[in-house]
C-alpha cells in the first residue's frame, strides 16, 4: 500500500492539531444552535470521528452514503445517493462533513437537496479543498486545507475502495491509476 504513494502531503499530526482547531471554532459557532452534523459516506468516515470529537457543544450526527467517482479519478457527473438521512432536518443547523471538495458536483446536488428540507441553516465542513478542479460553484465554510490538483487518498479517501485506511493524505503515484 505504501508503495504506491509519491508523497506524504499531510502527516498524522498535522491533520490532528487542525481537526481539533476547526473542532474548537465549530464549537464557538454552534454555541446555542441545533447542530446536526451529516457526515458523507464513506469518505468522510475518518474525519466525521475525529472532528465530532473535537467538539464541545451538543449535537447529533447522522449519514448519508453517495458515490460519483467509483474506479476513476474524476468524477462521473452523476451523483449516486446510495443512503439517505433516517433524521428529520427541520430547524436544524446543518453542518455537513466532507472529506474532500473537488468539482464541487457532490456538494452541490446534496446541498440543493438538502436545503428543501426545512433547515435552519446548512454549512459545509472539508478536511481538504482542491478549488483548482471546481466545476461546480461552492466554496466551503469550513476547511482544513487546500490542496494541489493531484489524486490524493488516506484518511478515509480511496483510489477504487482502496488507501482509506492510511493513517496520512498522500499523493498517489500516477501510475497506479492510468496503468
Ligand atoms: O467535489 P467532487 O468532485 O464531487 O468530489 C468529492 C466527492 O468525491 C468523493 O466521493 P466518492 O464519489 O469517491 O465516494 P466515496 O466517498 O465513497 O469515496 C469524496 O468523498 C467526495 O464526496
Ligand atoms: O483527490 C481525490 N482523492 C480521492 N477521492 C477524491 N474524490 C474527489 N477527489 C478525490
Ligand atoms: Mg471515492
Amino acid at each position: 500500500m505504501e508503495n504506491a504513494i509519491q508523497q506524504v502531503l499531510l502527516t498524522e499530526e498535522q491533520i490532528a492539531d487542525k481537526v481539533k482547531e476547526l473542532g474548537s471554532q465549530i464549537s464557538r459557532d454552534y454555541a446555542g444552535k441545533n447542530l446536526m452534523m451529516v457526515s458523507v459516506l464513506k469518505g468522510s468516515v475518518v474525519f466525521m470521528a475525529d472532528l465530532m470529537r473535537a467538539i464541545t457543544v451538543p449535537c447529533q450526527i447522522d449519514f448519508m452514503c453517495v458515490s460519483s467517482y467509483g474506479s476513476g479519478t474524476e468524477s462521473s457527473g452523476v451523483v449516486k445517493i446510495i443512503k439517505d438521512l433516517d433524521i428529520n432536518l427541520h430547524g436544524l443547523d446543518l453542518l455537513i462533513v466532507e472529506d474532500i471538495l473537488d468539482s464541487g458536483k457532490t456538494l452541490h446536488y446534496i446541498t440543493k437537496m438538502l436545503s428543501d428540507r426545512g433547515t435552519a441553516s446548512i454549512r459545509i465542513a472539508t478536511l481538504l479543498d482542491k478549488p483548482e478542479r471546481r466545476a461546480a460553484p461552492l466554496t466551503p465554510d469550513y476547511c482544513c486545507f487546500t490542496v494541489p490538483d493531484e489524486f490524493v487518498v488516506g484518511y478515509g479517501l480511496d483510489y477504487d475502495e482502496k488507501f482509506r485506511n492510511l493513517p496520512y493524505i498522500g499523493v498517489l503515484k500516477p501510475e497506479v491509476y492510468t496503468k
